[in-house]
């Protein structure tokens, strides 16, 4: 019965009399009204099915107490037609789920432009709702300045794939690339706009350039630690005076005027003028350093400024070019300045005036590009006074000075210096030598009148010659045995001073130097893990000491 109900339902029935007068028609019969005299015969001469042009039926009929029951129900053909319809329309739900969870923002609108569909991502990237954007006119939009610009009407007009940068009026900027749909004629029929968040891959953008950044800053200070690795360059600078120093040379690094370095025999002069010229543009170039108060007055001169054939007896047949000429586009490094002969000054001025030079014997001038380093301990300014040098040279060379105390004066350099040294003659020699407390406190008791040249010669001898790992005060009384003159003492003597203060107690001087160290190192790495590692430290003793030393990190 029920199988017959729910038939009944779903076809259209007929009660006729048995003389086809009609007696009974349901809502889905109605369809067939006009059919109905052609049903009814078609049913009582027993025929299973009936076809007219637009409806293709099948029926069953069936007698029952004197009336006769008809069923009516669309042919096949009319079953096919409807499957496809059912499939079209899952096709096209499955199509609107397809647009509905794309991360990319999917507005589609029609040929006149009006917005027909729009996904949830295009109001999460927009924040523009469907009911702000469905059913209007993108023209609309326009004017009413929320999107600046339609990529649709664009590829409406152009009738081809447009893709712009649009602005929203919420503040978000997307990339909109608006593709025409054509039907088979060929004609436009929809617009499809794809949407992606510029203002996320502006983000990702500046994240990048930020990264870029940092590690470019990395990659310098990896050049600075090569640097300061590179034992050529490493340029031990503890003191505050010392890192003016450092700080002053690598600004004047990076242009090309002349500088003048002031400071006593043995402070690092060269090693700045080193540090200058392998920082500078022309470090592919020579650096060429001469000592102006090691050679007599004319050797000096044809050293400088090359001579031509035959020019003196004794010179080289071919002639030779001066050291002028060999740092072309270099640096050159005039040490001893105030040694040089007043003659020779004039010819160095005219130099450095007119960037060229002539040979001695030789009437046609070389063009030379160098820039002009130049040291020295002596007072110029007096030597000015006393005639012996010459003013306008002196203003010429003097343009950026830098001046390097003597170790006396900066005796935070000592025991670092001592470090650096031992280091390398450890790494040198195979060795693990170090020294006593007694041994350090004697080195920074001193005055070095030598400077870091005399310290840095003590501690190698010393190293060298002691028996044992820990060099100690015997090994430094022995080694004074055959050096004049210089006498240490472990108690702090009336002008051993630092900065002016009394001399730091060496644990305390040592203590400094640590904290120093620890400080630099949480400076240049991110945790104290990696700067624990660095120093090689459990990190539980770092962390006890930058308690300690009240580091802040
Ligand atoms: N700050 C420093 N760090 C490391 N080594 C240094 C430092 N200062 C000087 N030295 C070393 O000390 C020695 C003397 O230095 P340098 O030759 O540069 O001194 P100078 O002032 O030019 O001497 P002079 O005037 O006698 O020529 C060199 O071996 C140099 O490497």
């Amino acid at each position: 019965m029920n199988t017959f109900l729910t038939k009944i339902n779903s076809f259209g029935v007929l009660v006729i009399d048995l003389q086809g007068r009609l007696l009974y028609s349901n809502a889905l019969a109605k369809k067939y009204n006009y059919y109905i005299d052609a049903i009814t015969e078609a049913a009582l001469s027993g025929a299973s099915t009936f076809s007219l042009l637009h409806y293709p039926a099948e029926i069953e009929s069936f007698q029952d107490n004197g009336q006769m029951i008809v069923l009516i129900s669309p042919t096949n053909e009319m079953v096919r037609l409807k499957k496809e319809t059912d499939a079209l329309q899952s096709v096209r739900n499955e199509l609107n789920e397809v647009i509905n969870s794309s991360f990319d923002g999917i507005v589609i609108s029609d040929k006149d432009g009006i917005i027909i569909h729009q996904n949830p991502s295009y109001e999460q990237i927009t924040g523009l709702s469907a009911k702000d954007c469905i059913g209007r006119s993108l023209k609309e939009l326009e004017e009413e300045h929320i999107i600046d610009t339609s990529a649709s009407l664009r590829a409406l007009e152009e009738k081809k794939e447009v893709t712009i940068i649009q602005k929203i009026s919420t503040g978000a900027t997307v990339l909109v690339s608006a593709a025409p749909i054509r039907n088979k004629n060929g004609e436009i029929e929809k617009i499809v706009n794809n949407v992606r968040d510029l203002t996320q891959l502006n983000t990702l953008e500046s994240e990048i350039k930020l990264l870029e950044q940092q590690n470019q800053q990395i990659h310098q200070e990896l050049e600075f630690l090569k640097e300061q690795n590179d034992p050529r360059l490493s340029i031990i600078a503890h003191s505050d005076a010392m890192k003016d120093v450092l700080d002053r040379a690598i600004r004047v690094s990076q242009i090309d005027s002349g500088v003048l370095i002031h400071g006593a025999s043995g402070v690092g002069k060269e090693k700045i003028v080193e540090l200058i010229h392998q920082r500078s543009l022309r470090k592919e170039y020579p650096l060429i350093k001469i000592n102006c108060g090691a050679l007599p007055e004319s050797l000096l001169e044809s050293e400088l400024f090359g001579y031509e054939s035959g020019s003196f007896t004794g010179a080289n047949q071919k002639g030779k070019a001066g050291l002028f000429e060999a740092a072309h586009r270099g640096t050159i490094f005039l040490d001893e300045i105030g040694e040089m002969p007043l003659q020779l000054q004039v010819k160095l001025l005219r130099v450095l005036q007119e960037h060229e030079i002539t040979r001695i014997g030789g009437t046609k001038p070389t063009p030379v590009d160098i820039r002009v380093v130049a040291a020295t301990h002596r007072n110029l300014p007096e030597m000015i006074q006393q005639g012996t040098f010459r003013e306008d040279l002196y203003y010429r060379l003097n343009i950026i000075p830098i001046s390097i105390p003597a170790l006396k004066d900066r005796k935070e350099d000592v025991i670092p210096l001592i470090y650096h040294f031992l280091n390398g003659i450890n790494h040198k020699y195979g060795l693990n030598r170090s020294f006593t407390n007694d041994a350090l406190i004697a080195f920074t008791n001193y005055d070095w009148p030598g400077n870091v040249r005399e310290l840095q010669n003590f501690v190698e001898r010393i190293t060298l010659m002691s028996s044992n790992s820990e060099v100690g005060m015997t090994d430094l009384q022995k080694e004074l045995q055959f050096t004049n003159g210089l006498q240490l003492d472990t108690a702090p003597t009336a002008n051993s001073t630092l900065n002016g203060a009394e001399t730091m107690p060496l644990r305390e001087q040592l203590e400094a130097f640590e904290a120093e160290l620890i400080k630099e190192a949480l400076n240049y790495y991110p945790s104290i893990r990696q700067a624990a590692i660095a120093l090689k430290v459990d990190q539980s003793t770092l962390v006890r000491k930058i308690q300690k030393y009240e580091i802040e990190k």
